[in-house]
């Protein structure tokens, strides 16, 4: 049984659909990295001011810390850092993520903070400065935001300028990248005094990415439709097979019904003991040959073998038969290919001329005549027959029963006058056809 790819197809447009609804509905994989065993925050400010920069916790079981800047200038930072690898770990990969989820409360009077992703640089080796190693990537957030929970995407990250400028980092390798992260933190620049409280930090990404979901979607139609194309491809040749087949099958049995019908037609009208047309053949040349406006000029010889009877009563049938085929033989090899032979009934046959003459038929009568009566037909037996013949001249517009009744005629004058010879039938002859 063939697949039916019209439900195929829609069975996968439904699942494609329900894949694009669902998708944003799937909770994303959550990997908590604060509070976790084995990471804590490290305060950080600049170490270089310590008079105007002031990092102090006041609980840091509970990741609650103050920061007072006493007076702005270009480095003053104050923050925490979390070690993403843990504490005594080496790089994470984080470009499976998709974001950051930082749950903190913030009391102070800056308007922004920052969130910062620090990414070991790859090729951009410089061991006496380890910061140039580090880029640093960071999106600044306004606290109230992350209060009950915000989430940063990624995306969102971008190369700091200072970073960049600071260390001269080449172009290429100031793009964000996230596969060598080794610490996110939070750190505020404002002059003031700022209290802080980090409740947790997660990093999150979906179970399977939209892109990846897209391609696997695109993967399975570009697999289904070759697959229908192909398949669709097999059967129609197959279908194109078995048809041309059956064509085949069907062409010959024509050919064979065709062939067939042509040596049915022969035999119907071919007398099958002698070979020569039957009477129903006569009457279908003659219905063409004697249809009105034909030109049948010409003459009908009626052959009668004589004293038949008794070939049959004293040599048996098949003598009789044998008899009648030589008699065919003969009449056929010594008439034209024009003329039409035919076995009217029993010993009795038909030969009409068409174009000849009434001398040139008398000749023809005497010849067959000598012909039959100096054939020996059985050699054993020694047996000769003799043959009387009637002839008639076909009249312009004649019809073939008339021609053949005044023929008739003749033969019957040649059989009453002693047999072995010919005679001419009467031209006038009143018949229903003529009258
Ligand atoms: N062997 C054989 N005999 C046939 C066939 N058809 C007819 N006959 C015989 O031909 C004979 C014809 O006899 P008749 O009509 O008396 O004619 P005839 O004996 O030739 O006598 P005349 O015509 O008067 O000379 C009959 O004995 C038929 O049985 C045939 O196909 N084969």
């Amino acid at each position: 049984m063939g697949i039916d790819f019209t439900k195929v197809r829609i069975l996968a447009a439904l699942i494609t659909l329900l894949a694009l609804i669902v998708e944003p509905f799937i909770p994303a994989q959550r990997q908590q990295v604060y509070p976790a065993p084995d990471r804590a925050l490290w305060p950080f400010t600049d170490s270089s001011h310590p008079e105007m920069v002031n990092f102090e916790w006041i609980d840091q079981s509970q990741g609650v810390f103050r920061c007072t800047i006493s007076q702005g200038y270009s480095y003053a930072v104050c923050g925490v850092s979390l070690n993403l690898a843990g504490d005594n770990g080496d790089v994470v990969d984080l470009s499976g993520y998709d974001a950051i989820k930082v749950k903190l409360d913030y009391q102070g009077n800056s308007p922004k903070l920052r969130l910062f992703i620090r990414d070991r640089t790859a090729g951009l080796l410089e061991p006496d400065a380890p910061l140039v190693m580090h880029k640093y990537l960071r999106v600044r957030v306004r606290p109230d935001e992350f209060l009950g929970g915000g989430k940063v995407q990624l995306s969102e990250f971008s190369v700091a300028d200072w970073w960049r400028d600071q260390y001269e980092v080449p172009r290429q390798y100031a793009q964000p990248t996230f596969t060598n992260a080794t610490a996110f933190g939070v750190d505020i620049s404002t002059v003031g005094e700022h209290l802080v409280r980090i409740d947790s930090i997660e990093l999150e990404k979906p179970w399977i990415k939209h892109t990846s979901l897209l391609y696997i979607v695109l993967v399975g139609w570009a697999l289904l439709l070759p697959w229908e194309a192909g398949t669709r491809y097999l059967s129609l040749k197959r279908l194109a097979t078995d048809r041309e087949a059956r064509l085949s099958k069907l062409v010959r049995n024509y050919r064979e019904l065709t062939r067939a019908q042509e040596r049915l037609a022969k035999e119907s009208i071919t007398d099958t003991l002698t070979s020569v047309l039957n009477r129903k053949g006569l009457e279908d040349v003659c219905s063409r040959l004697f249809a009105p406006g034909e030109v049948n000029e010409g003459a009908l010889l009626l052959i009668d073998l004589d004293h038949f009877k008794a070939v049959n009563d004293n040599h048996g049938h098949d003598c009789g038969d044998r008899v009648l085929q030589v008699l065919a033989h003969l009449l056929r090899i010594n008439t034209r290919d024009g003329d039409v032979l035919a076995r009217w009934g029993g010993e009795e046959f038909v030969l009409l001329c068409p174009g000849l003459q009434l001398e040139q038929a008398k000749s023809l009568a005497a010849k067959i005549c000598t012909l039959v009566a100096l054939t020996v037909v059985d050699e054993e037996l020694g047996l000769v027959v003799t043959a009387s013949i009637g002839i008639a001249e076909i009249e312009a517009g004649e019809s073939f029963s008339r021609v053949f009744k005044r023929a008739d005629i003749g033969l019957y004058q040649a059989k009453s006058t002693g047999r072995n010879r010919w005679c001419v039938g009467p031209d006038e002859y009143e018949s229903p056809d003529h009258a």
